[in-house]
Parts: C-alpha cells; structure tokens; sequence
C-alpha cells in the first residue's frame, strides 16, 4: 500500500560539514507507507540526511512537519524519537543472544513481558532468525546481522525507517534474502528510506527514487507497486 499522505515534510533543509557545504534541499515530502531510495555517488551525502532524519546530526531547516504537527529537528522531537528507527549499514548489537537484543527495545518501552515475547517470536520467524535466538551477533554472519537488526527495528512499528545501505556488505544468497524482506516491512504501513546503490533495490517496483546530485534532491517514481 502506497499513500499520498504526507509522514514527514521538510523545507530548505541545509546542511554544511563547516566551511563546506553538503546540500541544500529546497523541500522532501515522505509520504505514510510509501517506500524511497536514496540514490547519490558517493560522499553526495546520503548518510548524512538519513542521520539527519533520525536525528543523529543536525543541520538547518526552515520548516518540518512529522504528522502533520510542526516540528523542529533540533532538539530531536519525542514524537520523532518514537517513531523513526535508523539501521546502520554495519549495525552494533549487545554481546547478550539474537532475542535479546531484538526484545531490548521494546522492554525500554515498558512493554509487558507477554507483549514483548510475542511481538519477537513474530520478528524472528519475519526475518528468518528464530533458529539463531540464542546466538551472540558476534558469531553471526553478515547477512544473518543485517536481519537481525531488520528485525529489531521493524518490532519496534516505526512509522519511518531508514536503511542505510543495509545490502552493501552481503552478496549471494544473504543479500537476496535481506532484498526479499523489504517489500514486507510496508505491509506494516512502515514508511521506508534506503540509501543505496543496489540495483535491485533500486530496481523493486513501487519504490520512489530520491537522488542526491551536486547538493540538490531530484525525485522520480518507478512505475509499479510494491505492495
Ligand atoms: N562528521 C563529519 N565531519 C565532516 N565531514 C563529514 C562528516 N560526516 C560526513 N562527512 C563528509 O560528508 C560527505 C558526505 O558523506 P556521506 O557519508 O553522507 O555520503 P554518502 O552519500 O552516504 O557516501 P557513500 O555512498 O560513500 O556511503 C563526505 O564527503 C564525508 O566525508
């Protein structure tokens, strides 16, 4: 499912690394469950705005709006806080097991303990983990890692979720399964930007592309849905 109605939008967002100048994007609407990438060569800035949008970095912005409700990106609002889950291309997790460290999140939501259970067990058997719930991410392959943190995240209901470059490292098999996952996280009426350069990716019908070319943000649709 795809809508036309605004998640986030955003005016003149700025963003400069001291004298340096990164981009400056005159507006970005993020449409409710509707799915991005984020295209741009390297060093165009990709990662930056995704941290920017998860609030890992700041910059300058003239207007936003998540929900409809202005919003400032400094200090990060709460509604924000809640609501948009970012995952590192390399993602860190806790030295306990698989489960816990997808459960961690929700029990800081003061979950109950039944709640949590459940909503994991649905997360691990989503992303093809549950066999891996008593591992240490120490010992897990890449793409094992990369859907784990798929699934810590996507527990969590975000209403905004940011990957970042989340197929650059895996290849083969591991990558096919992590591209394979992406269209299901909409069904959840997840809102999703992936800065990539994954062609598949790229490719998956229903995405919009958003490219980052000379400090400037072009948009463009591919053609059919993804869900
Ligand atoms: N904390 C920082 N301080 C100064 N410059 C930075 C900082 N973080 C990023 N940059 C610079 O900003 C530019 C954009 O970096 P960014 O990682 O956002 O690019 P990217 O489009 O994600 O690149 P890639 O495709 O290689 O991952 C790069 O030139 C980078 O060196």
């Amino acid at each position: 499912m795809t809508t036309t109605t605004p998640l986030l939008t955003l005016r003149h967002l700025r963003k400069s690394y001291g004298e340096r100048p990164l981009f400056d994007i005159e507006a970005l609407t993020i449409c409710a469950a509707s799915a991005y990438v984020l295209t741009g060569l390297n060093g165009a800035g990709k990662s930056t705005l995704l941290r920017i949008l998860a609030g890992l970095e700041t910059a300058e912005v003239e207007a936003a709006h998540f929900l409809d409700q202005p919003v400032r990106l400094t200090p990060y609002p709460r509604a924000m806080r809640e609501a948009v889950v970012y995952v590192h291309q390399h993602p860190i997790m806790f030295s306990t097991s698989v489960a816990d460290n997808i459960a961690y999140g929700l029990s800081a939501r003061g979950m109950t303990k039944a709640e949590i259970v459940r909503r994991t067990e649905g997360a691990m058997e989503w992303a093809g983990v549950t066999h891996l719930r008593d591992s240490r991410p120490l010992t897990l392959s890449g793409g094992e890692k990369q859907r784990v943190a798929l699934a810590r995240a996507k527990v969590l209901e975000p209403k905004l979720l940011l990957l970042d470059e989340p197929t650059s490292s895996l290849d083969g098999e591991a990558r096919e399964q992590v591209i394979g996952l992406i269209p299901t996280l909409l069904e959840s009426g997840s809102s999703i930007i992936m800065a990539c350069h994954d062609r598949d990716l790229i490719a998956l019908p229903g995405v919009q592309r958003l490219k980052l070319r000379d400090g400037r943000l072009q948009a463009r649709q591919n053609r059919m849905r993804l869900a």
